[in-house]
């Protein structure tokens, strides 16, 4: 995939420790101030967000911006093509960028622009801010907590069940929505097998949990069933057989497999699934995995099935 050291780019990955993937660190990842709050309401259009319709970390701000309503106040870019240096912002063309008049073609020079000497990965989501022309944010969760306060609502962070949820988050991030790229990547068989039970086992205690609860949290929406579902949108086409998370498919697990289309019914969300983007990506754009660029069938299910 490659890097930028001291704000120029190398080929070299630096992604495994002793066999281990290690998802790459955000380096613009502080809380966003609550000044850019109130910017973001005074001049709708200001921040972009710049993600990938493949990537489950865009996905989650894109479906934070959706299911809040902010298409009008936050625009967003979908960057795509092949990856030549990294992420391609527009397929291989030269794209404006966003409050400049320059132009870019792959994602690490908003990264440059930003931070001169900037050393590391470049990655998506991003929030540009057109004013200041620098990233401000290249952190999902800070993202996607910048645009649940913009919606203003609360209501995917509800707070009586604030801690309980961010509990079960940061335990789902672990072993499930990171665990798959843990497993997939995986450089030795130690390392795959400590990942692939963290990811069945989370997928057990899930499934459990929906016995008794409509969504993670309870009877509504949360912020942890949109996180959850982004990752098993791509189960079964994607981790199941390219990451070799093969012990039991999303529709081996009932009630996992009927809370994910009772979301992706939800009003917005199956705009937000490019099923094609997240095939071509994982299987002809990443070259991580060895093999030909031969982008597989999806497997049937029928997402529209009434849950
Ligand atoms: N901490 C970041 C991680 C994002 C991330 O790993 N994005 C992947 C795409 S799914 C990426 O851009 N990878 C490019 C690379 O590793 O160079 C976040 O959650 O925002």
């Amino acid at each position: 995939m490659g890097m930028l050291v001291k704000g120029r780019w190398r080929d070299e990955d630096q992604l495994h420790i002793n066999g281990h993937y290690q998802r790459p660190v955000s380096v613009f990842d502080g809380e966003i101030e609550g000044e850019h709050l109130k910017q973001a309401r005074n001049q709708p259009g200001r921040y972009v967000l710049i993600g990938s319709a493949s990537c489950p970390w865009s996905h989650r701000c894109i479906l934070v911006r959706a299911v809040e309503g902010l298409e009008g106040m936050i625009p967003i870019h979908l960057a795509h093509g092949p990856r030549v240096e990294g992420y391609a912002l527009d397929g291989g063309k030269e794209w404006p960028i966003p409050g400049t008049r320059n132009t870019a073609r792959h994602l690490h020079q908003l990264y440059s622009l930003s931070e001169p000497a900037y050393t590391g990965r470049s990655t998506v989501p991003v929030l540009w801010d057109r004013e200041t022309c620098r990233i401000v944010s290249n952190e999902s969760s800070q993202i996607v907590a910048f645009l649940a306060a913009l919606g203003g609502r609360g209501r995917l962070f509800p707070t009586p069940t604030a801690a309980a949820q961010e509990e079960l988050q940061l335990r789902m991030h672990e072993a499930l929505n990171n665990g798959v790229y843990r497993a997939g990547f995986a450089e030795s068989q130690e390392a795959y097998d400590e990942a692939v039970v963290e990811v069945f086992t989370m997928m057990d205690e899930l499934e459990e949990r929906l016995g008794d609860h409509s969504f993670l949290m309870g009877k509504a929406l949360s912020y942890a069933d949109l996180q959850l579902f982004v990752t098993l949108v791509r189960f079964d086409p994607v981790y199941y057989i390219l990451h070799r998370c093969c012990l039991k498919r999303l529709v081996d697990y009932p009630r996992l497999w009927r809370w994910a289309r009772r979301i992706y019914q939800m009003p917005g969300v199956s705009d937000t699934v490019d099923w094609g983007a997240i095939c071509r990506a994982s299987y002809a754009n990443d070259t991580r995995h060895a093999q030909p660029a031969i982008v597989p069938v999806l497997p049937l299910a029928d997402w529209w099935q009434l849950p």
